[in-house]
């Protein structure tokens, strides 16, 4: 107990004396109020009566108060009157932190920070209907896809939900190396009570999400395990989330009764995301650190790092690191920098004719628009045959595409304007063309 808890009459009594109180009013007021706790200099006293109480104690009372307990125990405390409800809805939220936390979670892997994209729309999907009714649709859910493609986040995300929803829902989440070891160790103790506690622990739950479960294959005592730990969940309608690298056909040595099991409820499959959706998962991360990187840098991620969500991430925070340590402004030279030996030879990166006619236009002080417009001067139009030579040399777009792009112009305008190129790359008396060329090529394509 401490020092005010410890002195707690004395000090209602030296308010009592100092303010000169009336009994009636002593016995309304203070004798009623309670010492909730004592923590980091606050004192947090409990006011067990409505609202007109509270308001009026801590108008009249908590000067006095504070004073006293002052004198008494010799530390200026500050001082928070509180109703019970509050108490409780506090208590509450301590609960549901201890909670989640407890399940393993990590607070950041939510549905309000999953970006949905066309390669996630139905896991997402289906992990949300697990999480608005847990147990009762789709048991298992058995996501799969590729390395960092976001199917730890979506369990978390489902645990989070289902925990908002109901904080007092059991939630166990573990890899399946984690299964495995605790397993392990419970064998290798050879008692009952550690097998007892294992099954306790992985049966007596609300909902059960195991993590690379395809780490159970080939090893037969935890595959014997966790088929019985599945059918007891099952049985009990608790939900069950599995996550793999791959499909449950694909699992090549699982014996067949736990495949089938597996198949039973949902499969949802991740894909890599296209384009648009690393852009959206990169700005999100942005707003989400409280960083403003520039659109040409997000940009650059985005269409050099394709397969992995986790790389996506990982490469803006290391850009970010870099510039922070170095003193340096985020910047597109920056990123290229940084990222050079991340971006591997094999993720080149798609060259569109958009790309082309904005990178041409850039070199020669032009913009888009005057590249694809009508105007015939030789500044404008030698760039615009430049243009349709790069686009046939780094894009499959055929000569009638090409001259749609170029504001609508004919197939054999586009000819005349590559043989037009052509002729003057290969006139050794003017090297300007082939010089051009070269550095557009090195700026379209950069080598690695
Ligand atoms: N759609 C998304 N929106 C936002 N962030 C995402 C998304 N998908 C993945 N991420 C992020 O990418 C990172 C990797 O995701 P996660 O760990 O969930 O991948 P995983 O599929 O479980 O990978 P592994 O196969 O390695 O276990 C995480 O930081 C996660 O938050």
């Amino acid at each position: 107990m401490n020092l005010v808890e410890q002195n707690w009459t004395e000090i209602l009594n030296r308010v009592k004396e100092e303010h000169d109180i009336l009994d009636v009013s002593f016995e309304t007021w203070l004798a009623p109020l309670k010492v909730y706790k004592v923590e980091d200099n606050i004192v947090t006293i409990l006011v067990p009566s409505q609202q007109v109480g509270l308001d009026y104690v801590s108008k009249k009372y908590k000067l006095p108060l504070k004073v006293a307990i002052a004198e008494i125990t010799g530390t200026n405390y500050e001082i928070e009157l509180l109703l019970p409800e509050e108490i409780e809805r506090r208590q509450k939220t301590e609960e549901d932190i201890i909670t989640s936390s407890n399940a393993g979670l990590n607070p950041k892997y939510t549905f309000d920070t999953f970006v949905v994209g066309s390669n996630n729309k139905f896991a997402h999907a289906a992990s949300l209907a697990v999480a608005e009714s847990p147990g009762e649709i789709y048991n298992p859910l058995f996501i799969y896809g590729g390395v960092g493609l976001g199917k730890t986040h979506l369990m978390h995300s489902i645990a989070h939900f289902i925990l908002h929803n109901n904080p007092k829902s059991r939630i166990l989440y573990a890899t399946s190396e984690e299964f495995t070891n605790e397993l392990i160790e419970a064998i290798r103790n050879g008692n009952n009570t550690a097998m007892s506690k294992f099954r306790e622990k992985y049966r007596n739950i609300d909902v059960l999400l195991i993590d690379d479960v395809q780490f159970i294959i080939g090893k037969e005592s935890t595959q014997e395990e966790f088929f019985h730990t599945f059918n007891t969940l099952h049985g009990a309608k608790k939900q069950i989330i599995l996550s793999s690298d791959r499909p449950p056909k694909d699992m090549d040595i699982l014996e067949d009764r736990i495949r089938s099991r597996f198949e039973w409820g949902l499969l949802a499959d991740i894909q890599s995301p296209d384009y648009e959706t690393r852009m959206a998962i990169l700005r999100k991360k942005e707003e989400l650190d409280g960083y403003n990187v520039g659109e040409d840098v997000i940009d650059y991620i985005a269409t050099n790092i394709k397969s992995n969500i986790r790389e996506l991430e990982g490469s803006l925070n290391k850009i970010i690191a870099y510039a922070n340590l170095e003193k340096r402004e985020i910047n597109l030279a920056l990123a290229e920098q940084v990222l050079k030996d991340m971006i591997s030879p094999n993720e080149k990166k798609v060259i569109t004719p958009e790309f082309i006619i904005n990178t041409v236009a850039e070199h020669f002080n032009l913009s888009p628009s005057d590249i694809i417009g009508s105007k015939r001067s030789s500044k404008i139009a030698h760039p615009r045959q430049i243009v349709m030579y790069l686009c046939r040399e780094f894009t499959g777009t055929n000569l009638v595409q090409i001259g749609q792009l170029l504001g609508k112009r004919d197939h054999t305008t586009i000819m005349y304007g590559i043989d037009k190129i052509e002729a003057e790359i290969n006139n050794p008396s003017n090297t300007v063309t082939e010089e051009e060329i070269d550095i557009l090529k090195k700026k379209i394509n950069p080598p690695k």
